[in-house]
């Protein structure tokens, strides 16, 4: 199955267009503090122009589990990430309010392998393993030792992120053979914006199956 791609931190129009072009699997909108930061109303007007094979996804840090309900259901958000402190209780919590077929992602920062192995029990649908930055919750574009993931895989279904670049994209599939890849600031140009060209660098790179 070919790796599923996520392309995050979508926020304007122009960036819609280069998703539309390329045809990522998923499109991450930013609710949490960032530079990113999209609101509902922001990200539900884009979501509105995005091609439906585009599956939308948000992305949260700590925010209260009534708050990401309602704004996956103001969206139509396919999946939830939550890329903070989340635990068992918030997660079973906030499956009661999620509007049904809603998925959950649970990001972990990964320093060793306890932090997969602890990841691992938690009941979420997909885990993100992304880089590690003392009170930088994501979006860091720091990468991590990707060897942890290659000695010890999570059994859940996992995606990889942070510093993933279309230039280090094939090094990381083949070192931790991901069933999906999350990329931001990897295709952004200096100014913060997405860049058509790196996206399509990304795609030359790993092809869509
Ligand atoms: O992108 C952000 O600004 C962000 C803010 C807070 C939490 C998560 C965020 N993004 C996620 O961070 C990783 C890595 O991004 P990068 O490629 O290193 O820039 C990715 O999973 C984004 O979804």
């Amino acid at each position: 199955m070919p790796v599923q791609v996520k392309i995050c931190g979508i926020r304007r129009e122009a960036d819609i267009h280069f998703l539309n072009e390329f045809l990522p699997h998923y499109a991450g909108f930013v609710f949490a503090e960032s530079k990113r930061r999209v609101t509902a109303r922001e990200a539900a007007e884009l979501i509105q122009k995005l091609d439906s094979r585009v599956k939308p996804v948000g992305v949260f840090v700590n925010a209260p589990p009534e708050e990401v309900a309602q704004t996956a259901d103001f969206c139509g958000l396919l999946a939830v990430q939550l890329h903070g402190d989340e635990d068992g209780t918030y997660i079973r919590r906030l499956r009661t309010l999620l509007p049904a077929g809603t998925a959950i992602w649970k990001a972990v920062r990964v320093r060793e392998e306890g932090d997969i192995v602890q990841a691992d029990s938690t009941d979420v649908d997909i885990l993100l393993l992304d880089s590690y930055t003392e009170k930088v919750y994501g979006g860091t574009g720091k990468s991590f030792n990707w060897n942890i993931v290659a000695e010890h895989p999570p059994k859940n279904t996992f995606f990889v992120a942070g510093g993933l670049t279309p230039l280090n994209i094939i090094e990381a599939i083949r070192t931790m053979h991901p069933f999906g890849i999350d990329i931001s600031g990897g295709v952004e140009g200096p100014d913060g914006c997405k860049d058509r060209n790196k996206i399509a660098a990304l795609f030359a790179a790993v092809p869509l199956g």
